[in-house]
């Protein structure tokens, strides 16, 4: 079987983190060699240029943090994703390019054609073969944050840029059904546990 890369995204307090154990467990259960990554992130560098770009005190204008955000993506495909592919294991990350796309596209206002750009040069044709995109309404999300944890430098932005991240998410999935699939996270853990062993089953291609 051709190994597959696959990616989880969503806005922050979506439930990403809460269900990678989800994933974690049903690749254990099929018994299936698998790599799990992070974006910004995955790699020496990548993990410093998380630090930056993560924290409050950075003042990073928006291609710089755009280019941060490729350059670590560069390293991590080149020394951790294409090399667990060609060795047969499968690879989740949590978050990848669509991210920059919802975050620096959507968010912050980099035209999606530059980020299209970057992407060409970065990745050449490669990309996820699903992508779990978690979805709760902006309010939930918000609630969600604010109760749980410190916020990083992009969970402090406001509610008008997550309403415009998760409409870059939205748009994407739509244009690319085969690819996306979109689990609403507004539900309770089992529901959604059961949505998300759903789309892996069925893009293993097993009976569902
Ligand atoms: N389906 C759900 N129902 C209720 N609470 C949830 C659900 N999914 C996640 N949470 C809670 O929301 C908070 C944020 O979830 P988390 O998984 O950290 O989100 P993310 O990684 O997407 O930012 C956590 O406190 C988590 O327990
Ligand atoms: C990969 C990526 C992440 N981000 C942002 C989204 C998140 O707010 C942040 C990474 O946080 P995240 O991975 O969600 O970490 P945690 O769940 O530990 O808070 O980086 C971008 O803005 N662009 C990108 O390309």
């Amino acid at each position: 079987m051709k190994p597959k890369f696959i990616t989880l995204d969503g806005i922050d307090g979506a439930g990403k983190s809460t269900n990678l154990a989800v994933i974690r467990q049903w690749f254990e259960s099929h018994n299936l060699p698998v790599l799990f990554t992070r974006e910004p992130g995955g790699t020496p560098v990548g993990e410093a240029l998380r630090e930056i770009l993560l924290n409050p005190e950075t003042k990073a204008g928006l291609r710089a943090e755009t280019l941060m955000m490729f350059a670590a993506r560069q390293q991590h495909l080149e020394d951790v994703i294409l090399p667990a592919l060609a060795d047969g294991i499968h690879v989740v990350s949590d978050r990848f390019t669509d991210a920059t796309f919802a975050y620096q596209g959507g968010g912050r206002g980099v035209p999606l054609q530059d980020i299209e750009m970057l992407e060409n040069w970065v990745q050449g044709g490669f990309g996820p073969d699903l992508t779990l995109l978690l979805d709760v309404p902006l309010e939930v999300s918000m609630a969600r944050i604010g109760q749980t944890r410190e916020k990083d430098r992009f969970e402090q932005e406001q509610a008008d840029f997550f309403t415009r991240v998760r409409a870059v998410y939205l748009e994407r999935a739509a244009a690319h059904p085969e690819r996306y699939a979109l689990i609403d996270g507004n539900r309770s853990l089992e529901e959604v546990r059961a949505d998300i062993e759903h789309a892996l089953a069925r893009s293993f291609g097993m009976d569902v």
